[in-house]
């Protein structure tokens, strides 16, 4: 699978920027690191209703004097802790007539209001007392040390860098990107993927099934994979098992700039498996012809041009696994992704589990859930949604009921 990727980053891990609308990026990845042009909040800001207010150290009472009632006033302080301001305006969410604080006067402010040079605090109206012109504080509600004002670029700072270049787009970043008015954003262009399902027995949605004829399900879930992966699907259909269909239909998807073209099928042994051969006739190098994987050793990896290819075996099983561990990590690679791998994590599985003895790495689909903070893990049973691949080393015969082993998610 290195190889496979290795190969990916050496011929594809360059991808195209497109500039496209912040709205239309979730899902996309950057191509480029994103500094942030502005602060957020972009002005000290009330996170309270209530009274903005200045405390004054007045020197006087540090020498243990009463002030007279004009300082007093001036300093905002009355006697046994108590403050007392004349209210001079009021800053709603949304004013921008912003005038400095007078000593002596507070502001009535609401939460998201700009908070005027020269507060100290916000203090909350439940914590006051209204007296006509006149607001009561008391001193003690303080002590508890927070002001009630988010400083100007708290929670983003002009210049910092916000999103690595390689990241997927989430929504948390869009938000972020948009409080401080990125708008536009510099992604990875879209790799173009057609999918051939070959097979003779194959029939597509709404065509009739007769004996001997199945319905075509690799489609579905590689139409699915390649959407997950950030991919467009460019051609999807079932070809019968026709060497010159075949080879035909591979040299005018690399012709068409096709960035990856996924197979399934005539993969084996048999007299019907042609892909391979079909893919060496149109012209392609093969980089990898087996994997040392249970599903997924006939495989087929290699390049036509400038298109990468990747022939899949049938089995619907093996493709959803192969869907899961190569098709999404190829797509995020071309994109220039820095996590691309499958999620992993250890868990306890529930039950024995018996492998063949063929020295390769098996998958087996897993439902994993938490309880009691551990993570378990048992295989899927028939009918049910896999979560999650079981993985064990090569060579291993048995895992036993209650031991560790390594879960990949399932996108
Ligand atoms: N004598 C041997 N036979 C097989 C071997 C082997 O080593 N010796 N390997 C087996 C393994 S493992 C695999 S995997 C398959 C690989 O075969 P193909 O890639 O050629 O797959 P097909 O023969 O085309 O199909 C296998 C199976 O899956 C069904 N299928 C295929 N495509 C679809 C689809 N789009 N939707 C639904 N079902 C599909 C197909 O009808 C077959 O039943 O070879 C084994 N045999
Ligand atoms: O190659 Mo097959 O996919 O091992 O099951």
């Amino acid at each position: 699978m290195n190889r496979i990727l290795d190969c990916i980053e050496e011929r594809f891990g360059s991808p195209a920027t497109e500039m496209i609308p912040l709205s239309a990026a979730g899902g996309r990845f950057l191509t480029r690191d994103l500094a942030a042009t502005g602060n957020m909040p972009v002005y000290d800001e009330a996170l309270r209703d209530g009274y903005a207010i200045a405390i004054d150290d007045n020197p006087a009472d540090d020498q243990g004097k009463e002030p007279s009632d004009d300082e007093a006033f001036r300093s905002g302080k009355t006697g046994e802790g108590m403050l007392e301001y004349v209210i001079d305006r009021e800053i709603a969410a949304g004013c921008s007539d912003i005038v400095p604080l007078r000593p002596g006067y507070c502001h009535r402010i609401f939460t998201g209001g700009v908070v005027p040079a020269g507060v100290d605090m916000v203090v909350p109206f439940e914590e006051c007392k209204e007296e006509g012109d006149r607001v009561v504080i008391n001193l003690k509600e303080f002590a508890a040390g927070r002001n009630y004002i988010k400083r100007k670029g708290a929670e983003v700072r002009c210049g910092e860098r916000l999103v690595e270049r390689g990241e997927r787009v989430c929504s948390d970043h869009i938000t972020m990107l948009a409080s401080i008015g990125i708008d536009q954003v510099p992604v990875a262009r879209r790799p173009k993927v057609a999918y051939y399902c070959t097979g003779n027995e194959l029939v597509t949605a709404g065509e009739r099934l007769g004996t001997g004829l199945k319905k075509s399900l690799n489609g579905w879930v590689l139409s699915q994979a390649i959407v997950a992966g950030g991919g467009l699907v460019e051609r999807g259909m079932v070809l019968g098992d026709d060497r010159q269909l075949l080879v035909s239909t591979f040299v005018e998807a690399a012709k068409s700039k096709i960035d990856l073209v996924i197979t399934t099928g005539g993969m084996g042994p048999g007299k019907y498996d042609l892909v391979k051969s079909s893919f060496v006739e149109a012209g392609g190098d093969v980089v990898v012809d087996f994997l040392p994987m249970r599903p997924g050793k006939s495989l087929l990896f290699g390049t036509i041009e400038h298109t990468a290819f990747l022939g899949l075996p049938g089995p619907p099983p093996a493709v959803r696994t192969l869907a899961n561990e190569l098709v999404g990590p190829i797509l995020k690679r071309m994109q220039g992704a820095n996590r691309y791998w499958p999620e992993k994590f250890e868990a306890q599985i529930l039950h024995d589990l018996r492998l063949k003895r063929d020295g390769v790495t098996h998958y087996k689909s897993g439902v994993y859930f938490i309880e009691g903070g551990k993570s378990f893990v048992r295989q899927s049973k028939r009918l049910e949604p896999v979560t999650c691949y079981i993985v064990t080393e090569p060579g291993r015969r048995l895992v036993k009921e209650g031991e560790m082993v390594t879960v990949h998610l399932r996108e």
